[in-house]
Protein backbone atom coordinates (compact mmCIF):
# COMPACT_ATOMS: atom_id res chain seq x y z
CA UNK A 1 0.00 0.00 0.00
CA UNK A 2 1.66 3.58 -0.70
CA UNK A 3 0.63 6.06 1.11
CA UNK A 4 -2.02 7.64 -1.88
CA UNK A 5 -3.39 4.70 -1.19
CA UNK A 6 -4.09 4.75 2.21
CA UNK A 7 -7.54 5.19 4.08
CA UNK A 8 -8.44 6.22 7.27
CA UNK A 9 -11.70 6.94 8.95
CA UNK A 10 -10.47 10.39 10.86
CA UNK A 11 -7.39 11.00 9.02
CA UNK A 12 -6.07 12.09 5.31
CA UNK A 13 -3.00 11.47 4.12
CA UNK A 14 -1.43 12.98 1.22
CA UNK A 15 2.01 12.58 -0.53
CA UNK A 16 3.13 15.57 -2.93
CA UNK A 17 6.49 13.91 -3.98
CA UNK A 18 8.92 13.85 -0.62
CA UNK A 19 6.64 15.77 1.26
CA UNK A 20 3.27 13.87 3.09
CA UNK A 21 0.44 15.95 4.64
CA UNK A 22 -0.80 14.02 7.89
CA UNK A 23 -4.43 15.77 8.32
CA UNK A 24 -6.53 15.17 11.58
CA UNK A 25 -9.78 15.07 10.33
CA UNK A 26 -13.02 15.70 12.95
CA UNK A 27 -13.58 18.83 12.57
CA UNK A 28 -17.24 18.27 14.31
CA UNK A 29 -15.27 17.29 17.35
CA UNK A 30 -12.08 20.00 16.89
CA UNK A 31 -10.69 16.76 15.74
CA UNK A 32 -10.42 15.97 19.16
CA UNK A 33 -8.03 12.52 19.70
CA UNK A 34 -9.86 9.43 20.77
CA UNK A 35 -8.68 6.20 20.22
CA UNK A 36 -9.40 5.02 17.18
CA UNK A 37 -7.65 8.45 16.15
CA UNK A 38 -4.65 7.79 17.84
CA UNK A 39 -4.40 4.78 16.46
CA UNK A 40 -4.37 5.91 13.03
CA UNK A 41 -2.11 8.57 13.97
CA UNK A 42 0.02 5.55 14.78
CA UNK A 43 -0.48 3.52 11.50
CA UNK A 44 -0.37 6.64 9.15
CA UNK A 45 3.60 7.51 10.84
CA UNK A 46 4.27 3.72 10.31
CA UNK A 47 2.99 3.93 6.51
CA UNK A 48 5.11 7.30 6.08
CA UNK A 49 8.38 5.34 7.68
CA UNK A 50 8.10 2.64 5.22
CA UNK A 51 7.64 5.26 2.45
CA UNK A 52 11.09 5.73 1.37
CA UNK A 53 10.80 9.10 -0.64
CA UNK A 54 8.96 10.71 2.24
CA UNK A 55 11.65 13.32 3.25
CA UNK A 56 9.28 15.89 5.37
CA UNK A 57 6.33 15.63 6.98
CA UNK A 58 3.57 18.29 7.95
CA UNK A 59 0.85 17.52 10.51
CA UNK A 60 -2.31 19.88 10.72
CA UNK A 61 -6.07 19.80 11.53
CA UNK A 62 -9.24 19.41 9.16
CA UNK A 63 -11.93 22.55 9.04
CA UNK A 64 -11.18 25.88 9.61
CA UNK A 65 -11.26 26.21 13.98
CA UNK A 66 -8.87 23.41 15.49
CA UNK A 67 -5.67 21.91 14.70
CA UNK A 68 -6.38 19.37 17.78
CA UNK A 69 -8.46 20.25 20.55
CA UNK A 70 -6.90 17.70 22.57
CA UNK A 71 -7.51 13.59 23.62
CA UNK A 72 -11.62 13.65 22.80
CA UNK A 73 -13.28 14.19 26.64
CA UNK A 74 -16.09 12.15 26.30
CA UNK A 75 -13.67 8.84 26.52
CA UNK A 76 -11.29 10.48 28.91
CA UNK A 77 -14.41 10.26 31.05
CA UNK A 78 -14.71 6.72 31.44
CA UNK A 79 -11.41 5.99 32.71
CA UNK A 80 -11.59 4.82 36.08
CA UNK A 81 -8.38 3.40 37.10
CA UNK A 82 -4.60 4.19 37.87
CA UNK A 83 -3.87 1.29 34.94
CA UNK A 84 -6.29 2.60 32.40
CA UNK A 85 -4.76 6.35 33.05
CA UNK A 86 -1.46 5.37 32.95
CA UNK A 87 -2.00 2.81 29.39
CA UNK A 88 -3.83 5.94 28.04
CA UNK A 89 -0.88 8.16 28.42
CA UNK A 90 1.58 5.34 28.10
CA UNK A 91 -0.43 4.80 24.29
CA UNK A 92 -0.44 8.44 23.65
CA UNK A 93 3.20 9.28 24.58
CA UNK A 94 4.15 6.03 22.27
CA UNK A 95 2.85 7.85 19.59
CA UNK A 96 4.06 11.28 19.79
CA UNK A 97 7.60 9.88 20.73
CA UNK A 98 7.28 8.11 17.47
CA UNK A 99 6.59 11.57 15.55
CA UNK A 100 9.82 13.18 17.65
CA UNK A 101 12.03 10.50 16.58
CA UNK A 102 11.23 10.28 12.99
CA UNK A 103 14.59 10.88 10.76
CA UNK A 104 13.60 13.79 8.77
CA UNK A 105 11.74 17.04 9.27
CA UNK A 106 8.09 17.68 10.75
CA UNK A 107 6.35 20.68 10.85
CA UNK A 108 2.98 21.37 12.35
CA UNK A 109 0.68 23.84 11.04
CA UNK A 110 -1.92 24.78 13.79
CA UNK A 111 -4.50 26.36 11.93
CA UNK A 112 -6.91 27.03 15.00
CA UNK A 113 -6.88 25.26 18.97
CA UNK A 114 -4.22 23.53 19.69
CA UNK A 115 -5.22 22.31 23.47
CA UNK A 116 -3.88 19.27 25.82
CA UNK A 117 -3.26 16.54 23.41
CA UNK A 118 -3.38 18.31 20.82
CA UNK A 119 -0.62 21.09 22.05
CA UNK A 120 1.18 17.84 22.50
CA UNK A 121 1.15 16.43 18.78
CA UNK A 122 2.41 19.65 17.90
CA UNK A 123 5.53 19.54 20.56
CA UNK A 124 6.08 16.29 18.92
CA UNK A 125 6.96 18.25 15.69
CA UNK A 126 9.85 19.78 15.17
CA UNK A 127 8.65 22.95 14.00
CA UNK A 128 5.44 25.08 14.72
CA UNK A 129 3.80 27.49 12.07
CA UNK A 130 0.39 29.08 13.87
CA UNK A 131 -2.36 30.89 12.37
CA UNK A 132 -2.95 34.44 13.87
CA UNK A 133 -5.96 33.02 15.50
CA UNK A 134 -4.59 30.07 16.31
CA UNK A 135 -4.98 29.52 20.19
CA UNK A 136 -2.94 26.96 22.56
CA UNK A 137 -2.79 25.56 25.75
CA UNK A 138 -2.43 23.04 28.34
CA UNK A 139 -5.48 22.80 29.82
CA UNK A 140 -5.47 19.33 31.56
CA UNK A 141 -5.21 20.50 34.82
CA UNK A 142 -9.05 22.22 34.75
CA UNK A 143 -10.26 18.40 33.92
CA UNK A 144 -8.32 16.80 37.30
CA UNK A 145 -6.09 15.63 35.01
CA UNK A 146 -2.28 15.94 34.03
CA UNK A 147 -0.51 16.42 30.28
CA UNK A 148 0.25 12.90 29.46
CA UNK A 149 1.56 12.55 25.79
CA UNK A 150 4.72 14.38 26.54
CA UNK A 151 3.70 17.78 27.27
CA UNK A 152 5.35 17.82 31.50
CA UNK A 153 8.48 17.20 29.46
CA UNK A 154 8.57 18.48 25.85
CA UNK A 155 7.37 21.74 26.99
CA UNK A 156 9.55 22.97 29.68
CA UNK A 157 12.36 21.77 27.46
CA UNK A 158 10.97 24.08 24.84
CA UNK A 159 10.33 26.80 26.75
CA UNK A 160 11.61 26.66 30.04
CA UNK A 161 9.68 25.31 33.10
CA UNK A 162 9.00 28.67 34.67
CA UNK A 163 6.78 29.32 31.28
CA UNK A 164 5.79 25.61 31.07
CA UNK A 165 4.65 25.84 34.30
CA UNK A 166 2.70 29.17 34.03
CA UNK A 167 0.88 27.56 31.15
CA UNK A 168 -0.05 23.94 33.06
CA UNK A 169 -1.23 25.82 36.11
CA UNK A 170 -3.41 28.50 34.57
CA UNK A 171 -4.19 26.50 31.87
CA UNK A 172 -4.72 29.52 29.88
CA UNK A 173 -4.65 29.84 26.40
CA UNK A 174 -2.05 31.47 24.76
CA UNK A 175 -2.66 33.45 21.15
CA UNK A 176 -0.30 32.89 18.64
CA UNK A 177 2.11 36.11 18.77
CA UNK A 178 2.35 35.60 22.91
CA UNK A 179 2.95 31.92 21.44
CA UNK A 180 5.72 33.72 19.22
CA UNK A 181 7.25 35.34 21.75
CA UNK A 182 7.69 32.58 24.38
CA UNK A 183 9.45 30.31 21.42
CA UNK A 184 6.63 27.92 21.80
CA UNK A 185 5.81 28.75 17.91
CA UNK A 186 8.46 29.39 15.41
CA UNK A 187 6.29 31.46 13.13
CA UNK A 188 2.55 33.00 12.58
CA UNK A 189 1.57 33.00 9.18
CA UNK A 190 -1.55 34.13 7.52
CA UNK A 191 -1.87 30.60 5.69
CA UNK A 192 0.03 28.37 8.36
CA UNK A 193 0.01 25.22 5.73
CA UNK A 194 1.13 27.17 2.98
CA UNK A 195 4.35 28.69 5.13
CA UNK A 196 5.17 25.29 6.71
CA UNK A 197 4.96 23.51 2.60
CA UNK A 198 7.68 26.35 1.87
CA UNK A 199 9.56 26.17 5.25
CA UNK A 200 9.36 21.72 4.18
CA UNK A 201 10.96 22.46 0.55
CA UNK A 202 13.31 24.45 1.92
CA UNK A 203 14.67 21.71 4.25
CA UNK A 204 14.51 19.16 1.73
CA UNK A 205 16.74 21.20 -0.34
CA UNK A 206 19.32 19.93 2.42
CA UNK A 207 20.99 16.37 2.56
CA UNK A 208 18.57 14.04 4.38
CA UNK A 209 20.80 12.19 6.15
CA UNK A 210 22.24 14.97 7.44
CA UNK A 211 18.65 16.01 8.69
CA UNK A 212 18.28 13.07 10.70
CA UNK A 213 21.75 13.32 12.11
CA UNK A 214 20.66 17.35 13.47
CA UNK A 215 17.58 15.74 14.74
CA UNK A 216 19.56 13.07 16.57
CA UNK A 217 22.15 15.54 17.93
CA UNK A 218 19.57 17.82 19.39
CA UNK A 219 17.07 15.11 20.93
CA UNK A 220 19.69 13.01 22.33
CA UNK A 221 22.02 15.71 23.84
CA UNK A 222 18.96 17.84 25.25
CA UNK A 223 18.66 14.64 27.73
CA UNK A 224 22.04 13.90 29.13
CA UNK A 225 24.85 15.70 29.97
CA UNK A 226 26.76 18.63 28.26
CA UNK A 227 29.40 16.92 27.63
CA UNK A 228 28.29 13.64 26.41
CA UNK A 229 26.46 15.93 24.34
CA UNK A 230 29.01 17.29 22.54
CA UNK A 231 30.34 13.27 22.03
CA UNK A 232 26.79 12.64 20.78
CA UNK A 233 27.36 15.67 18.49
CA UNK A 234 30.85 14.68 17.51
CA UNK A 235 29.65 11.05 16.25
CA UNK A 236 26.71 12.48 14.45
CA UNK A 237 29.06 14.63 12.82
CA UNK A 238 31.37 11.81 11.93
CA UNK A 239 28.36 10.41 10.53
CA UNK A 240 27.88 12.63 8.29
CA UNK A 241 31.30 13.11 7.09
CA UNK A 242 31.27 9.63 6.23
CA UNK A 243 28.08 10.06 3.74
CA UNK A 244 28.21 10.42 -0.12
CA UNK A 245 25.53 13.33 0.35
CA UNK A 246 29.02 15.14 2.04
CA UNK A 247 31.44 14.50 -0.55
CA UNK A 248 28.37 15.77 -2.82
CA UNK A 249 27.63 18.87 -1.14
CA UNK A 250 31.20 19.85 -0.46
CA UNK A 251 31.77 19.36 -4.40
CA UNK A 252 28.82 21.34 -5.63
CA UNK A 253 29.73 24.03 -3.38
CA UNK A 254 33.61 24.13 -4.65
CA UNK A 255 31.85 23.86 -8.19
CA UNK A 256 29.62 26.78 -7.94
CA UNK A 257 26.82 24.22 -8.79
CA UNK A 258 23.21 23.30 -6.64
CA UNK A 259 23.94 19.81 -4.91
CA UNK A 260 22.18 17.13 -5.83
CA UNK A 261 21.72 14.64 -2.75
CA UNK A 262 20.95 11.79 -3.09
CA UNK A 263 20.01 10.82 0.63
CA UNK A 264 23.29 8.20 1.10
C1 LIG B 1 -3.44 13.43 27.56
C2 LIG B 1 -4.28 14.46 26.91
C3 LIG B 1 -5.36 15.01 27.58
C4 LIG B 1 -6.20 16.01 26.93
O1 LIG B 1 -5.96 16.42 25.82
S1 LIG B 1 -7.54 16.56 27.82
C5 LIG B 1 -8.43 17.61 26.69
C6 LIG B 1 -7.79 18.96 26.55
N1 LIG B 1 -8.59 19.80 25.71
C7 LIG B 1 -9.55 20.60 26.19
O2 LIG B 1 -9.81 20.64 27.37
C8 LIG B 1 -10.30 21.44 25.19
C9 LIG B 1 -11.76 21.06 25.15
N2 LIG B 1 -12.51 21.91 24.26
C10 LIG B 1 -12.86 23.16 24.57
O3 LIG B 1 -12.54 23.69 25.61
C11 LIG B 1 -13.72 23.90 23.58
O4 LIG B 1 -14.29 22.98 22.71
C12 LIG B 1 -12.95 24.93 22.75
C13 LIG B 1 -12.47 26.07 23.67
C14 LIG B 1 -11.74 24.30 22.05
C15 LIG B 1 -13.90 25.52 21.68
O5 LIG B 1 -15.08 25.96 22.26
P1 LIG B 1 -16.35 26.30 21.34
O6 LIG B 1 -15.97 27.23 20.30
O7 LIG B 1 -17.46 26.72 22.29
O8 LIG B 1 -16.73 24.92 20.64
P2 LIG B 1 -17.44 23.65 21.30
O9 LIG B 1 -18.90 23.73 21.08
O10 LIG B 1 -16.98 23.45 22.70
O11 LIG B 1 -16.80 22.45 20.41
C16 LIG B 1 -17.35 22.02 19.20
C17 LIG B 1 -17.60 20.53 19.31
O12 LIG B 1 -16.33 19.91 19.51
C18 LIG B 1 -16.40 19.09 20.68
N3 LIG B 1 -15.06 19.06 21.33
C19 LIG B 1 -14.20 20.08 21.45
N4 LIG B 1 -13.09 19.66 22.09
C20 LIG B 1 -13.28 18.36 22.38
C21 LIG B 1 -12.50 17.37 23.04
N5 LIG B 1 -11.26 17.64 23.51
N6 LIG B 1 -13.01 16.14 23.18
C22 LIG B 1 -14.22 15.84 22.70
N7 LIG B 1 -15.01 16.73 22.04
C23 LIG B 1 -14.53 17.97 21.90
C24 LIG B 1 -17.42 19.77 21.56
O13 LIG B 1 -17.93 18.88 22.53
C25 LIG B 1 -18.45 20.18 20.53
O14 LIG B 1 -19.20 19.04 20.20
P3 LIG B 1 -20.81 19.15 20.07
O15 LIG B 1 -21.05 20.11 18.94
O16 LIG B 1 -21.27 17.76 19.76
O17 LIG B 1 -21.33 19.68 21.36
Amino acid sequence: MTLIDAEFENLQLDQHGALAVLTVNRPQALNALNADTLSEIAQAVELIMDTAEVGALIVTGGGDRAFVAGADISELADMDSVFAGRELSLAGQDVMQTIATLPFPTIAAINGFALGGGLELALACDVRVAAPTAKLGLPEAGLGLVPGFGGTQRLPRLIGAGRALDLMLTGRQVGAEEALSMGLVNYVADQPLMRARELAQQMLRNAPMALGLVKEAVRRGLDTTFDHALEIEADMFGMAAATKDFKEGTRAFLEKRPARFQGE
